[in-house]
C-alpha cells in the first residue's frame, strides 16, 4: 500500500474514533474504573489527536542519499520492520493502544497487540473502527489474553520481528529475556517509575500543591510517571503539608460514571490489597499519616486519598512503585542534596520541578537522570513529545518522531558509479 493510502486510512480511523468518542469512553470506564468525564473529555480526544499526528508522518518517512568515500551511489531505504508484537497495560488502555498502533501503522507494519487481561474491551472496539476505515484484514490483530500465556507467546515468537511492551519492570525483564532467547527481536520497554516532584523554596505554593496532588492522584494513582516522591524545601514544607492534606480531603471519590468525580476504584483486588499493604508499611515505618489510610466503603476497590508526611528515603513507600492514591512528602534543604536523593532510585522515568527561577529549573533539569522533566507543569502528553525512561524505567522512546525508528529497518544500498561527473 502506498504511504498516501496508509495516511488516508489513519485519518478516516481518527474521524471514526472521534465520532464514537462516548462509546469508547464508556468502554474505558467499564473496563478500568476511571472517571467517565476524564475518558470522554481528555483521553479519547488524545487518542484521536495521536492517530492524526501519525497519519501526518505516514507520507514523510524516507531514507537518505549518503556521500561515501569513493565512486558510489549510496542510499538508505527505510522499510517496515515486519510483524510488530505489542503488549499493553490496563492503566490507559486506549492511550497505550494509540502509542503503539499509531507509529507502527504509519511505518507500514502489521501488528499483533495483546491487551491487559483487566481491560480487553476498548482496543477491540477501536480496532473494529480501524477496519471500518479501510485497514485490510490481518494488518491489526488484537488478542485478549493473559500475560504468561498470550504475552509470553508473542515475546518468544520466531516470526514476530519487533516487540513493544508497557508494564512493570519485572515483567519487562521477562519479555526482554524471551525476546533474546528466541529470535533476538528488538524490544522497546516502557516500565515503572518513582518520579520526584520537587518544590523549591521560591515556588508558588498553592499552585505546587495543586499540581503535586494531580501528579500523584490522577488516574487513581495508577500512572507509570506518577509524582510519587513529593520533595518539598524546608522553608515551605509545613505550609505545603497542611495544604496538601486539605486538598486530599477535598478529593471527590465515587462512582466513575457520575459527574464531578475525581477518583474511581482501583483496577482490581490484587492492586487494592497491595496498596493497602503499602499504606500499612508507611505507618509501621514511622511516616506521619496526615489523612486517609484505609479503604473507602465496603463495596468496590475504593481507597481514601492518602497523604504521608515525614517520609524518609529508605522507607518502602519512598522506594517502591505503589500505583495507588498515596502521596509521600519528603523534606529537603538544598539543591545538591535533592538532586542526589531524587536520582537515588533504580527508576528514571520523569520528574516535576517547581520553581520561579529558570536557573534553578535548568540546573535540576540537567542533573536529573529521567526521560521527561516537567517544569511548573505535570503530565503534559502531547503526541509530538517523546516519552520513555532512563535506567530501569525502560528502553527507547514512544510518541513523537522518535517512535518511528522503533518500527523501521534501515537498508543501505550501495551501487558503484561508472562515470561519476561529481561525487
Ligand atoms: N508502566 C506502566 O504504565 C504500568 C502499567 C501497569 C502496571 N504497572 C506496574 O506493574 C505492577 C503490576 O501490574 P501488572 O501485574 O498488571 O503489570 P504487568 O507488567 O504484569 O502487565 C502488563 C502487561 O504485560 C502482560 N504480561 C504479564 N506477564 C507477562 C509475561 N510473562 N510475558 C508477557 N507478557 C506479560 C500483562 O498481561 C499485561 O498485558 C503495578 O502495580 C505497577 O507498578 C506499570
Ligand atoms: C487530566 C488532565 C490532563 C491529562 C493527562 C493525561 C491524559 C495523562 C496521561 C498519562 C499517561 C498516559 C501516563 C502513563 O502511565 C492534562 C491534559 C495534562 C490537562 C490537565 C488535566
Amino acid at each position: 500500500m502506498t504511504a498516501y493510502e496508509r495516511q488516508r486510512i489513519l485519518l478516516r480511523a481518527a474521524d471514526l474514533l472521534e465520532k464514537h468518542n462516548d462509546e469508547l469512553a464508556a468502554l474505558e470506564t467499564w473496563d478500568n474504573g476511571k472517571p467517565y468525564e476524564q475518558a470522554a473529555k481528555i483521553e479519547v480526544p488524545m487518542l484521536v489527536r495521536l492517530i492524526r499526528y501519525y497519519a501526518g508522518w505516514a507520507d514523510k518517512i524516507h531514507g537518505l542519499t549518503v556521500p561515501a568515500d569513493g565512486p558510489y551511489h549510496v542510499q538508505t531505504l527505510h522499510e517496515p520492520i515486519g510483524v510488530a508484537g505489542q503488549i499493553i497495560p490496563w492503566n490507559f488502555p486506549l492511550l497505550m493502544f494509540a502509542w503503539k498502533v499509531g507509529p507502527a501503522l504509519a511505518c507500514g507494519n502489521t501488528i499483533v497487540l495483546k491487551t491487559a487481561e483487566q481491560t480487553p474491551l476498548s482496543a477491540l472496539y477501536a480496532a473494529k473502527l480501524f477496519h471500518e476505515a479501510g485497514l485490510p484484514a490481518g494488518v491489526l490483530n488484537v488478542v485478549s489474553g493473559f500475560g504468561p500465556t498470550a504475552g509470553a507467546a508473542l515475546a518468544s515468537h520466531m516470526e514476530v520481528d519487533k516487540l513493544a511492551f508497557t508494564g512493570s519492570t519485572d515483567t519487562g525483564k521477562v519479555v526482554l529475556e524471551l525476546a533474546a532467547k528466541s529470535n533476538l527481536k528488538p524490544v522497546t520497554l516502557e516500565l515503572g517509575g518513582k518520579s520526584p516532584f520537587i518544590v523549591c523554596e521560591d515556588a508558588d505554593v498553592d499552585q505546587a500543591v495543586e499540581l503535586a496532588h494531580f501528579a500523584l492522584f490522577f488516574n487513581q494513582g495508577q500512572c507509570c510517571c506518577a509524582g510519587s516522591r513529593t520533595f518539598v524545601h524546608e522553608s515551605v514544607y509545613d505550609e505545603f503539608v497542611e495544604k496538601a492534606k486539605a486538598r486530599a480531603l477535598k478529593r471527590v471519590v465515587g462512582d466513575p460514571f457520575k459527574g464531578g468525580i475525581e477518583q474511581g476504584p482501583q483496577i482490581d483486588s490484587d492492586q487494592f490489597e497491595k496498596i493497602l499493604r503499602y499504606i500499612r508499611s508507611g505507618v509501621e515505618s514511622g511516616a506521619t499519616l496526615e489523612t486517609g489510610g484505609d479503604k473507602l466503603g465496603n463495596k468496590g476497590f475504593y481507597i481514601q486519598p492518602t497523604v504521608f508526611s515525614n517520609v524518609k528515603d529508605g522507607m518502602l513507600i519512598a522506594r517502591d512503585e505503589i500505583f495507588g492514591p498515596v502521596q509521600s512528602i519528603l523534606k529537603f534543604k538544598d539543591l545538591g542534596e535533592v538532586v542526589q536523593r531524587a536520582n537515588n532510585t533504580r527508576y528514571g522515568l520523569a520528574a516535576g520541578v517547581f520553581t520561579t527561577n529558570m536557573d534553578t529549573a535548568y540546573t535540576l533539569t540537567r542533573a536529573l537522570r529521567v526521560g521527561t522533566v516537567w517544569i511548573n507543569c505535570f503530565d503534559t502528553f502531547d503526541a509530538a513529545i517523546p516519552f520513555g525512561g532512563y535506567k530501569m524505567s525502560g528502553q527507547g522512546r514512544e510518541k513523537g518522531e522518535y517512535s518511528l525508528k522503533n518500527y523501521l529497518q534501515v537498508k543501505a544500498v550501495v551501487n558503484p558509479l561508472k562515470n561519476p561527473a561529481w561525487l
